[in-house]
């Protein structure tokens, strides 16, 4: 690996065998809240919230006393199902959490630029620097990036987080932790919309209403796009979409109606019977991607940010015949200043985004509330 991260950053390789040990799912109780906490969990099993010592800054590293931590779908799916593609979570990880922001408390030999006390966004992901997709700068691809929090590597959700100084980002004090710690999901969607070449004037397709299409919806807006449908299963997701852009048209996804239908319906709320431009898809889910396909216009394109299951059905002869292009997306790379810029501008609004609110002591209730539907949550932040 090309890092030398400390043991406690940079555990065994994860065993890329089907099975993996199932951790004791016992929860670990809190011992000294003053302490560096970090939240482990393991497959199937509940959250562990351990003690690390607060780690020690060397030459090019910064401490961060993290302020806030942003929960993912993705952590969620560590949680709940130990693994993500060939990422599992096989021992005792302090995993969760790669949206997070907060204040430099300590700064290692040789860094400049940074000071105890600054305030800065986290990026999770620290590529080698060396290989070739680093060296283009396509970072988002390096076989030996540590991404904090997917397995073995620890997540960002801790109250001291070691990083190396030139994967923080400075951000100014108008932009709070709360909102710093949204820039990740941010630059899912601005690294989408900039790879799916979004125009002035675009009509577009979001589907669905979770925090990744809601950030796609304050990008796409903010970019010009229009008109702009997003879709979602849950009404209460759909109103909170109207409520960030309430030009939005919105179309609820019912059970059992077939996805050219749905698709039908997108188009009438757009009011183009011929189809949309573009459609970002930001579920994952095989029918949502269906629909998105049968809602473009001749010569669109299918952008699939969404996470779902390993082998889909596409209607490729739709596709064919009507040249729709079907693009994906792996993370992001060279987003954050960009990201950084928008929000201070004001051009892009992500307070609203946050719903609930946890502190370290309670993150296990962070993690239920984020995977319970019915409390209503879109971003659980976990804050310190
Ligand atoms: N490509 C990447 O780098 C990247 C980065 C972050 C997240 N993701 C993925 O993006 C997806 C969205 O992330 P999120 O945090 O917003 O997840 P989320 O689960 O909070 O939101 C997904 C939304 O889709 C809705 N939905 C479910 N089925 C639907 C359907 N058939 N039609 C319309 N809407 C439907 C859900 O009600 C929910 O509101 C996830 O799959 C996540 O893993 C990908
Ligand atoms: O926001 C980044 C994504 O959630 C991660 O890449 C996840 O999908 C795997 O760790
Ligand atoms: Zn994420
Ligand atoms: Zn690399």
């Amino acid at each position: 690996m090309a890092h030398n991260y400390p043991e406690a950053y940079h555990p065994d390789v994860v065993l890329k065998s089907p099975e993996f040990k199932v951790l004791d799912p016992g929860v670990v109780p809190l011992r000294d809240p003053s302490k560096n906490l970090a939240a482990a969990y393991a497959p199937g099993a509940n959250l562990y919230l351990i003690e690390k010592p607060v780690p020690q800054a060397r030459e090019g590293e910064v401490v961060v006393h993290v302020k806030a931590t942003g929960i993912c779908g993705s952590d969620c799916h560590f949680w709940k199902h130990g693994r993500i593609g060939d990422s599992m979570v096989v021992r005792d990880v302090c995993g969760a959490g790669h949206e997070s922001s907060g204040e430099i408390h300590e700064v290692g030999p040789g860094v400049t630029g940074l000071k105890k006390g600054d305030r800065v966004a986290i990026e999770a992901g620290v590529p080698c620097g060396q290989c070739e997709f680093c060296r283009v700068g396509r970072y988002n691809a390096c076989p030996d990036v540590v991404f904090f929090s997917t397995p073995p590597y620890h997540g960002t959700l801790t109250r001291y987080h070691l990083h190396p100084a030139a994967w923080v980002h400075p951000i100014p004090e108008t932009i709070s932790f709360e909102e710093g710690a949204l820039l990740e999901p941010l630059c899912v969607a601005l690294a989408g919309i900039e790879r799916a070449d979004l125009r002035l004037g675009d009509p577009l397709l979001i589907c669905g209403a979770g925090p990744i299409g809601l950030v796609s919806l304050l990008a796409a807006h903010a970019a010009g796009a229009t008109p702009i449908v997003i879709t979602d299963i849950a009404q209460s997701r759909l109103d909170f979409a109207k409520k960030l852009v309430p030009g939005v048209k919105t179309v609820l996804v019912e059970r059992g109606v077939e996805p050219k239908d749905v698709a039908a319906k997108v188009k009438a709320a757009a009011g183009l019977p011929t189809g949309l431009k573009l459609a970002l898809e930001c579920t994952g889910v095989e029918s949502s991607v269906q629909t998105a396909c049968y809602a473009g216009r001749f010569g669109s394109t299918v952008f699939i940010i969404g996470a779902g299951k390993d082998f889909q059905t596409l209607p490729l002869m739709h596709l064919s015949t009507n040249e729709i292009d079907v693009k994906l997306q792996y993370r992001y790379a060279n987003q954050y200043p960009k990201a950084i810029r928008l929000v201070e501008a004001g051009l892009i609004d992500l307070k609203p985004l946050v719903t609930h609110r946890f502190t370290l002591e309670n993150a296990v209730d962070a993690f239920e509330t984020a995977v319970d539907v019915t409390r209503g949550a879109i971003k659980c932040q976990i804050h310190d």
